[in-house]
């Protein structure tokens, strides 16, 4: 059996079935993270041109911005097989050793969360990165022998939303280390054409303009609006969206004019108007959100503190002066805030 065809070890996770119809097929197809993709180029470029197999690589970054898809993208330019997995799904060594020896010469595997790989497992994972071998006990007790079995040359692709979380061992052995960064409006307006396109809805550039600029930097995040945009338009009767028509239908999906939705609001008023502005530490933040702290950590604060309205401060979470003005409010008077007593 395929080791892609064990549904233990390719979970599908919900979001990316959506995301599939949407996902860019080549590098060039892919818009925007100039610095790494043309980095990825000359890398691919090269690893063939030597008949190797691309060296392991790290994308990390928070959700949404083109890790999984980049993974793919990556096989297909090498032209080799694409195996999927996930770091919790690996449960044992065993299941890791058999993804590793039924790889082909030069494929990818692609472990996403590698960060929640189970230690045991990911000391498996050492060598068969750098010497592209697996070590093996076999038998018990007295009569117990390892064996060494040779693995083809393949790439491990790892994503990771925490790279934080990752070991030093593993990190190292990740020979290129990419980061991505959260989109501008140009690009992501770019990623809502050519989505609309897909999706065969015609969009005005001002529409497009207004999805992109309330996307929260993500292009997950544009494709999810741009479809909720288009049952709006459809229902009502529009043929082509304008900004008007992605105004009101973002407005009523609460996406607010600098993309924040419900659960950023939540968080923003429960460190203002609890907190009195904070700092407040994470844990605290998560008890009173019912959210867990990975949530807050990878899927909400990234893009707060890219926008500067929130700080991690040695002492917890702090609003900045941004912060307050998004939300209309004043700091507390004798408040300290970016640093500054406020008064
Ligand atoms: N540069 C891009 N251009 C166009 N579409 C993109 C781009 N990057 C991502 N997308 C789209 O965004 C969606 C999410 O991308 P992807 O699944 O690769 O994100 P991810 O970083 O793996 O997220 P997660 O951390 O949640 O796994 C996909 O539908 C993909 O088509
Ligand atoms: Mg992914």
């Amino acid at each position: 059996m395929a080791v892609t065809d064990n549904p233990h070890l390719t979970p599908q996770r919900q979001p990316e079935d959506i995301d599939a119809a949407l996902r860019p097929k080549s590098l060039d197809e892919f818009i925007g993270q100039e610095a790494a993709r043309s980095n990825l180029r000359v890398f691919i470029e090269a690893a063939k041109s030597r008949s190797e197999a691309l060296d392991h690589t790290l994308f990390f970054g928070p959700p949404g911005l083109g890790k999984t898809t980049l993974a793919q993208i990556i096989a297909r330019e090498l032209g080799v097989g694409f195996r999927a997995t996930s770091g919790p799904v690996i449960a044992k060594s065993g299941d890791l050793a058999a993804l590793l020896t039924n790889l082909e010469e030069g494929d990818v595997l692609f472990i996403d969360e590698i960060h929640r790989l189970n230690p045991v497992v990911e000391e498996v994972l050492y060598p068969a990165m750098e010497d592209r071998a697996l070590d093996l006990i076999i038998g018990e007790g007295p009569s117990a022998r390892s064996v060494r079995i040779d693995l083809p040359q393949f790439t491990l692709i790892g994503a990771t939303t925490r790279q934080g979380l990752l070991t030093t061992p593993l990190r190292d052995r990740f020979g290129i280390p990419v980061r991505l960064n959260f989109y501008s409006v140009e690009e992501l307006e770019k990623v809502v054409h050519r989505a609309a396109k897909l999706l065969d809805l015609g969009i005005a550039p001002d529409g497009a303009t207004e999805v992109a600029r309330r996307a929260r930097g993500t292009p997950r995040i544009a494709g999810r609006l741009l479809r909720r945009v288009r049952d709006f338009a459809n229902v009502a009767g529009t043929a082509t969206v304008d900004q008007k028509t992605a105004d009101a239908s973002l407005t009523r999906l609460e996406v607010d004019s600098i993309g924040l939705d419900a659960m950023d609001r939540r968080y923003l008023h429960m460190i203002a108007d609890i907190y009195k502005g904070g700092p407040v530490g994470v844990e605290t933040l998560a008890a009173g959100l019912s959210e867990p702290r990975d949530t807050i950590e990878e899927v909400i604060e990234p893009y707060l503190i890219q926008l500067g309205l929130v700080a991690r401060t040695a002492r917890g979470r702090a609003l900045n002066d941004r912060g307050w003005q998004h939300l209309g409010l004043k700091p507390p008077p004798g408040k300290e805030v970016n640093g500054q007593l406020f008064d």
